[in-house]
């Protein structure tokens, strides 16, 4: 199959002139073979799916995550990804025991198990099914979405699911988590609830209550996750709840009744057990998604209420996210049953398609100035710009709207209906430039996402990780801007070194900042740096009247110059030159 169709699926319609770069990136040289039983060698990973350009001959001898050292250039072009970080996976953990490096499998992944009795992983969904018996639908499934061979993630996840251990799975952004967890459930279920051919049908035994349950952070992630379990339910009648603020209260009621799956926020979920409107008894498959943001303090209660009504003896329970700070590790602990822990490439790291870049802005006022001057000259489009509050959003997007732009804004203030449908703009293609909070921060896969401009610094380093790997999916390059103003200087140290860690140029200054008063992770996030709101600041240096000049072709401000000193931007990167994309953006599917 043709690389470059495989991984515009699910995410944007590309046009190949335009993208011709890329395209040839993706292009294969050569066909795939599968020697060994787990079908993984060196020279087996497609290059469309070696998003760690696994495949490219690089050394595979793991290497201390304690070399601090810059990586080489090379290893983080942000157009060939990096192969030497990702060793690093192969480490030492926290507590001291070491990563599984038996597995030739899982060191040309550059995966790191551990538990016990820890399962081959497959490089392929053929040799899944010979092994476990995944089912001629699920694989014609599979095959009809385009997916012919797993991420490395689901080669050693799926397996593990589907021998019924506990899981802790860790993977960079937009590396195909989801259907790490998403084909083992099907599996694993086996038949729909309604089908006459299950063995509990047969003997007259009635079930009530989901099967299986996913629970995730925001509703627009569990509206993802309920598109992605429709492609695998293709051909059966399972029947599938999303339970979220914006599902109908009919379509709820079900839950009660022969409910195979349901997806949905911990509130949800948890309001709905208090209303007597579904019991938890039955799951015997529980995901939670992101789930160090469901385990931490905004949802941790929450999550672990729902947890506790999980009371099947065979509940079987698995994790996931692309980050897991050491406390969210902890609690995981407490829950998962004899897990197994599989990093996929290096912990809390961001995805390595990502150019990213760092700019000083002094205040508010050159915060904005650096804005216009992105978006007038080289904007890596479509984009996502996040700010820290839904006040913010509404005031930036009113900014914006003004700019020659299509502008869209997302954030906990709008109705469910305006969520639902800013979400769908954005996939259709209408939208260039989306203002959104942190609700768009995790999950969300609009595949064809050129950059994110993180206009609020975020507080945490995983907050960062989540925002950026917006952009850089499934293989694809992507584009991360962030400003910082002097605000924000007592969250910078760790982010400048993720950042700094790429050979990105960011201001020197920057690396030598004393560490700062240690806060805990939850009182970082909680914190929101104070700052003059946008439309106090536009309206009086940078305001509309430049931007309608623009607009209505007025000769003056084509580019914006930036004002210099402690009010100026000064950029410190070209990479947004790079990969900003000029032309006609041709749409999300
Ligand atoms: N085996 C595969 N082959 C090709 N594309 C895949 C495969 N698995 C997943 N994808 C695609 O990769 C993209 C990212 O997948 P997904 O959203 O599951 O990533 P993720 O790891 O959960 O990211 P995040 O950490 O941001 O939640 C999606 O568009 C998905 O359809």
């Amino acid at each position: 199959m043709e690389a470059f169709a495989l991984l515009s699926r699910g995410g944007a319609r590309f046009n190949k002139d335009r993208f011709r770069d890329q395209v040839r990136l993706f292009e294969t040289t050569g066909e795939a073979s599968t020697s060994s039983d787990t079908g993984i060698g060196a020279a087996s990973l497609p290059t469309e799916l070696d998003f760690f350009k696994y495949a490219s001959g690089s050394d595979t001898k793991p290497r201390s995550t304690k070399s601090k050292g810059k990586l080489p250039a090379a290893a983080t072009s942000p157009l060939l990804g990096s192969s030497m970080l990702l060793e690093d996976a192969m480490s030492v953990d926290e507590e001291g025991s070491s990563g599984d490096e038996s597995s030739t499998g899982r060191s040309i992944h550059r995966i790191a198990a551990t538990g016990s009795r820890i399962p081959e992983p497959a490089g392929d969904f053929e040799i899944l099914s010979q092994r476990y018996g995944l089912s001629q639908l699920l694989l014609d499934n599979l095959a009809s979405n385009e997916l012919s061979h797993p991420t490395a993630i689901q080669c050693q996840a799926v397996p593990i699911l589907l021998e019924k251990r506990d899981l802790a799975g860790i993977s960079p952004t937009g590396t195909g988590k989801t259907l790490a967890y998403v084909l083992p459930m099907f599996a694993l279920l086996g038949s729909p609830l309604t089908s006459k051919d299950r063995p509990e049908a047969q003997q007259g035994t009635k079930e009530h209550g989901p099967r299986a349950l996913i629970v995730c952070p925001t509703r627009e992630l569990a509206g993802q996750i309920y598109n992605e379990c429709m492609k695998l339910a293709q051909g059966r009648k399972w029947n599938i709840l999303l339970f979220s603020k914006g599902a109908s209260s009919s379509e709820q009621k079900k839950a009660m009744g022969k409910v195979d799956i349901v997806i949905g926020t911990p509130l949800r979920i948890l309001a709905a057990i208090r209303e007597e409107a579904i019991r938890l008894d039955n799951v015997r498959y529980l995901v939670l998604d992101e789930a160090d943001n469901l385990l931490d303090t905004d949802f941790g209660k929450q999550t672990e209420e729902v947890l506790e009504s999980c009371t099947h003896p065979d509940l079987q329970k698995c994790i996931f996210s692309a980050t897991l700070p050491q406390v969210a590790e902890r609690v995981a602990k407490r829950v998962l049953v004899d897990p197994v822990r599989v990093v996929v490439g290096v912990k809390d790291s961001a995805s390595l398609n990502v150019a990213q870049t760092l700019t000083y802005c002094g205040t508010e006022v050159g915060k904005l100035f650096a804005l216009r001057q992105l978006l007038a000259t080289s904007p890596p489009l479509p984009m996502l710009i996040f700010v820290q509050s839904k006040e913010r959003a509404k005031q930036l997007y009113q900014e914006l709207l003004y700019d020659n732009l299509t502008v869209d804004q997302l954030h906990s203030d709008m109705t469910s209906k305006q969520r639902i449908e800013s979400v769908a703009r954005m996939r259709r293609g209408e939208t260039w430039v989306m203002v959104c909070t942190e609700v768009m921060a995790r999950g969300m896969d609009f595949g064809g996402i050129k950059g994110v401009v993180n206009y609020d610094f975020p507080t945490t380093v995983q907050g960062y990780v989540h925002r950026i790997g917006r952009t850089g999916r499934a293989g694809r390059t992507g584009v991360a801007v962030t400003y910082f103003t002097d605000a924000d200087v007592p969250f910078l140290r760790p982010i400048a070194q993720m950042i700094n860690q790429t050979h990105a140029q960011i201001p020197e200054w920057t690396l030598k900042l004393n560490k700062a008063r240690k806060m805990k992770s939850d009182e970082k996030r909680r914190r929101k740096v104070k700052r003059d709101s946008v439309t106090k600041v536009a309206g009086g240096l940078v305001g509309r009247r430049d931007a309608l000049r623009r607009r209505h072709g007025g000769k003056k401000e084509k580019k914006l110059s930036p004002r210099g000193g402690r009010n100026g931007a000064r950029t410190s990167s070209s990479a947004i030159d790079a990969s900003g994309d000029d032309g006609e953006w041709s749409g999300l599917s």
